[in-house]
């Protein structure tokens, strides 16, 4: 039996018996702001009790008296609380604002009573980072709708509350069941909501496409929604099997053994002709496929959109094992999934696929029936589908793509990233060969990626070349109501904006609804759009690296060096016409003072720390979590900093889960609190939900992106831990801000210091800013960048402050955007 208290909004889940659902109102649910757009319901944590009012998120007397305390962390305390209830409780307070509309009972379909037993039967080491990571955050899926050709195949309209198709292959003989894999879109907290729509039917494969049958329940809402504007869309391509073209695949295999037995230029040459139709390799490309078939890690550096994927693509096929890439975006993995050519069968795993869809995947991998796999880095925590990869699957290499997300000096540092190193991949895969691929890489940064990797320095294959094309982003929302208020139709999209809201925007941009995005670099990886003439770029950047793919795959003209010494240029017919040059140091010092804040200090370590251990924990292997967002606030520690997670997962198996949507109706409760009550794991507390759902009795969203932790054992000494941490997250800070100074170096030199004798003039010093930008790659060595000559060298570089360039770049595009009607 279900408990509820509605005042409270607090229960206890029961053992499982019987399962009663609660359908609520949830009236006070607020919008959130954040990436993961999820909602602010949330339950509460196991109570004692029957609590009477809404849990309180007290904190704890720091175990390090004498640090220094901040004032935004002075807080109240009350010791006798039991602290591990405190830490689960600290961020499920928020379910005022319920109301119980009715309580429906599930018949008991056996799975239920299960529950206790299947815990018992259950390894007891459960590891919940590895149920509860987070797949990628990323950019919308929906952000590459259709191919290159246009195409919109296996593109499915789904109900934006509703998840997990009852996907059928009637051409693919159905593969083994297997179980779902742990770490796959597990949220902290689960919705259920039984008056949810029904999910479309996806039933494929003839002929390579899939065809979407709209379910009963769907039917309705589909032929309205159809005409929705922005409606999110779900790329179901999660696999691309193999195409034998009658003879031609006879043809490919040939040049594939021919390849394999001899790996000479010419029969590489005539397989690339035969898979990707190509009559030569580009630079660099050759010399990497041959380096991986003959099983040698390799380090590539080529620009964007140079062809590294080829480079993974053609080994891929000629080796006999499986590939697995690695990509950090959900949008990246689908359009490198969708680009493979028909001879290359592949598929991907991600957080957002259901049970169903990754049995799929799972099941074609035993059959031998992928070469290439896509998966996210979280993928790694996932022990279900690494003991899948040692044990039963042989896999050639691992390509990791945007590698520079290794290295805590790339402009994209990405925590998860940081766990691809070749001695996990040996001890947990049996991989001894690795490609890492990457567009731009300092020197400092390829020392990270090829160290972790144990990429021998002579396996460095760099086709090296800067772009110019400079770029800033704009305080978005200033610039968007600008515009609008006069009669120019543009949407924001930056980090702040919640997803839904995003991916409506990039839909509406993609299908030429709207003309004018005014965007923040979020809107950058993942984006493909070839018919955009003119970027604006109106604002500082922190780091010389800044974003370059954005504008390389807006219009293909390459940005580069957006910088302190501000850009603002106008691209029109893929010529730069207007370039102009600002600097402004109080804006660099608002900058340094930001990268400054992404720190934390000793005394917020302790604090976190005192909350993690608290005085009476017992090491009872229960999980806790931590909602980012409140996270973030109640320990002063800025959430993408990743302190938190620095702290929690000091090997950085970082967990986050997926937010979901607002709606009304739903009942929401907390993973780790009802797997702690129920004594099981989430990974069966969500094999059950799924069976109700596969009853049709609920729907259930994941939403509230959350820490989830165990506690395995005691630090012996608080203060060392807490001076350690903080050492650590300092180092990274100081990254930040000296990246931040090389940025003001360069912005500096050029405005102050040019003596204008490298062809410089007063208002001109593009030939300065490339030396600059050259020293700051090639530091080190003596690999000189090639700049290629698209710019047109016209522009002034003054001094100037920030709002003055934000006016002028605004005028200049309200001058160059034609008005709404005219
Ligand atoms: N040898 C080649 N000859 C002609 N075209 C090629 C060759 N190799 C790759 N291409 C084409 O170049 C385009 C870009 O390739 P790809 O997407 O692999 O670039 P990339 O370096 O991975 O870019 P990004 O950094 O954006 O991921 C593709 O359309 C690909 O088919």
């Amino acid at each position: 039996m279900l408990h509820y208290a509605a005042d409270s909004s607090s229960f206890i889940f029961p053992p499982p018996a019987a399962i009663h659902l609660l359908t609520m109102a949830a009236d006070s649910i607020s919008d959130s702001d954040s990436d993961s757009s999820g909602s602010h319901i949330s339950a509460t944590p196991p109570r004692v009790s029957h609590p009477s009012h809404p849990p309180e998120s007290t904190p704890r007397v720091s175990p390090i008296p004498t640090l220094k305390r901040r004032k935004l962390q002075t807080r109240t305390t009350n010791s006798d609380e039991p602290e591990i209830q405190k830490i689960a409780a600290a961020d499920l307070s928020n379910v005022q604002g319920f109301t119980m509309k009715k309580i429906l009972k599930v018949s008991d379909s056996g799975r239920s009573t299960s529950f206790s037993s299947l815990v018992l039967s259950r390894c007891p080491s459960f590891d919940p980072s590895s149920d509860l990571s987070k797949d990628d955050v990323a950019a919308p899926h929906s952000a590459v709708p259709s191919d290159r050709a246009g195409n919109r195949l296996n593109i499915v309209r789904l109900h934006p509350n509703w998840l997990g198709p009852e996907t059928l292959s009637p051409a693919v003989p159905p593969p083994p069941l297997l179980k779902r894999p742990t770490g796959s879109c597990v949220g902290n907290f689960v919705r259920l909501n039984i008056n949810g729509y029904g999910r479309a039917k996806t039933f494929s494969y003839r002929k390579g496409k899939k065809r979407t049958f709209p379910s009963h329940r769907s039917r309705k809402f589909s032929r309205v929604s159809d005409k929705e504007e922005g409606q999110v869309e779900d790329v179901r391509w999660s696999t691309k099997p193999w195409q034998s073209s009658g003879c031609g695949g006879a043809l490919v295999a040939a040049a594939v053994d021919a390849a394999r037995a001899e790996p000479s230029d010419e029969n590489m040459r005539k397989l690339l002709k035969l898979t990707h139709g190509y009559d030569c390799f580009r630079e660099g490309q050759l010399e990497a496929i041959k380096q991986v078939v003959a099983g040698e890690s390799t380090m590539l550096v080529l620009p964007t959109g140079s062809g590294k994927s080829l480079c993974y693509q053609l080994p891929a096929l000629i080796l006999p094992g499986l590939t697995l890439v690695v990509s950090p975006l959900i949008s990246l993995m689908v359009d490198q999934l969708r680009q493979l050519p028909p001879a290359i069968s592949g598929g991907l795993l991600c957080s957002n696929q259901t049970r169903e869809e990754a049995s799929e995947i799972l099941g074609q991998l035993h059959a031998g029936h992928i070469k290439v796999l896509f998966v996210s880095p979280e993928r790694f925590l996932n022990s279900e589908f690494l003991s899948m990869c040692k044990d039963a699957l042989s896999i050639s290499f691992v390509a990791i793509d945007e590698a520079h997300c290794i290295s805590e000096w790339s402009h994209n540092f990405r925590p998860s990233y940081l766990r691809l190193r070749a001695s996990e991949f040996r001890s947990l895969l049996n991989v001894q060969c690795f490609l890492a691929m990457t567009a731009t890489a300092t020197i400092r940064t390829l020392h990270d990626i090829m160290a972790a990797l144990e990429i021998p320095n002579k396996n460095l294959i760099q086709a090296f070349q800067i772009r110019e094309n400079l770029q800033l982003f704009a305080e978005t929302e200033l610039v968007c109501k600008h515009l609008c208020d006069n009669n120019i139709p543009a949407k924001v999209y930056h980090g702040s904006v919640p997803m839904k809201e995003r991916i409506k925007t990039l839909e509406l941009f993609l299908s030429n609804k709207i003309r004018v995005v005014v965007a923040t670099v979020a809107f950058g990886m993942g984006v493909d759009k070839h018919d955009v003439d003119s970027v604006f770029a109106m604002v500082l950047s922190r780091t010389l690296l800044f974003n370059e793919n954005l504008l390389w795959k807006l219009g293909g003209q390459g940005g580069m060096v957006d910088s302190l010494i501000v850009i603002f240029y106008l691209i029109t017919q893929h010529t730069i016409s207007f370039v102009a040059f600002y600097i402004d140091p109080l804006y660099y010092k608002m900058l340094t003072k930001v990268a400054c804040s992404d720190g934390v200090d000793e005394y917020a370590i302790g604090n976190l720390l005192s909350h993690i251990f608290p005085k009476d924990l017992s090491l009872n292997r229960n999980i806790y979590s931590l909602i980012k967002e409140s996270a973030s606030c109640r320990f002063d520690m800025k959430e993408e900093s990743s302190s938190v997670r620095h702290v929690l997962y000091p090997n950085n198996r970082s967990n986050t889960c997926n937010g979901s949507e607002k709606k009304h109706g739903q009942y929401v409760f907390d993973i780790p609190t009802i797997v702690n009550c129920a004594r099981t794991t989430s990974k069966d507390l969500l094999d059950h939900i799924q069976n109700l759902k596969s009853l049709e009795e609920v729907t259930y969203d994941l939403k509230d992106p959350a820490f989830c932790f165990t506690v395995v054992r005691k630090p012996d000494d608080f203060f060392s831990l807490a001076t350690n941490l903080t050492t650590i997250l300092s180092e990274i800070e100081k990254c930040k801000v000296q990246k931040l100074d090389e940025m003001f170096e360069v912005a500096n030199f050029t405005v102050k210091e040019c003596n204008r004798i490298d062809g410089c003039s007063s208002m001109m010093h593009t030939p300065c800013i490339r030396k600059k930008v050259s020293e700051y790659f090639c530091k080190d060595s003596n690999v000189q960048p090639n700049f290629s000559s698209r710019i047109q060298n016209r522009g002034r570089y003054i001094e100037i402050d920030f709002p003055s360039v934000m006016k002028a770049a605004t005028s200049e595009l309200m001058d160059f955007v034609p008005k709404a009607g005219t």
